[in-house]
């Protein structure tokens, strides 16, 4: 019996427009300055350092690291520093009202209906804690944290490996066989199958294929057809 739902974000519960026509070029645009400005306060020289690290250039100067950040950006990196300052940034567009957390309506109420009904709701995206935070705190619902029991990011493990699902079930009060992770992207959802997970593959574009049980959207999902 399914008692948790993971879910993932990008193309999930939010449009994958959104992400990257909206979230990654403000990040990209503010990137240098935000950089500059506060290269050497702790929570961001962390990243610094982190990136640094990486590339194996311990003496880059930080015109250095942006260009690599920009670069990351440009391909859809999913390197922790860069989601780390990724959210950093966000904030300011979230706090000013540049953007709005955009999520699917149906996604909404499906969210909104499991934890009515008691099931817990936790989150695993590459974007990081502090980015599906904010997402949720200024969503066009209104502030909805409070339907989710807690967040993780890429710092439990990349999302196509197995192990990174192991390591969220061992913090869990559930077992594998107990959560269902929703996700667009099938290297995704193998990596959860293998470790034990129920899967449900959104695909959201109409193309109709998956290994994995899958719907085009949530407004017809049922917890009963699994496990
Ligand atoms: C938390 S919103 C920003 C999402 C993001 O930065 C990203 O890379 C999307 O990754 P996901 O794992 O949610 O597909
Ligand atoms: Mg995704």
């Amino acid at each position: 019996m399914i008692k948790a739902i993971l879910t993932d974000i990008e193309g999930t519960i939010t449009r994958i427009s959104f992400v990257k026509e909206v979230l990654f070029p403000y990040a990209a645009k503010q990137l240098a300055t935000f950089m500059r400005l506060n290269e050497n306060k702790p929570h961001v020289a962390e990243q610094i350092a982190a990136v640094k690290a990486i590339i194996n250039e311990p003496d880059a100067d930080i015109e250095n690291v942006i260009s690599v950040l920009l670069k990351w950006i440009e391909e859809d990196k999913k390197i922790t520093p860069l989601k780390q300052i990724q959210g950093l940034i966000w904030q300011t567009g979230y706090e000013h009202g540049d953007f709005k957390g955009h999520l699917y309506a149906d996604a909404f109420e499906f969210l909104q209906a499991q934890h009515a009904q008691g099931t817990a709701l936790y989150v695993y995206s590459s974007g990081s804690v502090r980015a599906q935070q904010l997402l949720f705190k200024y969503s066009d619902y209104g502030d909805i944290r409070p339907l989710f029991n807690d967040f993780f990011d890429t710092k439990v493990g990349a999302k196509q490996e197995q192990a990174a699902y192991n390591t969220i079930v061992n913090q869990l009060p559930f077992s594998a066989n107990e959560i269902l992770f929703l996700s667009d992207v099938a290297g995704e959802l193998d990596a959860a199958k293998a470790a034990g997970l129920n899967t449900l593959h959104l695909i959201r574009d109409g193309q109709a294929h998956s290994a994995h049980p899958y719907v085009h959207d949530f407004s017809t999902v049922k917890l009963e057809q699994f496990a």
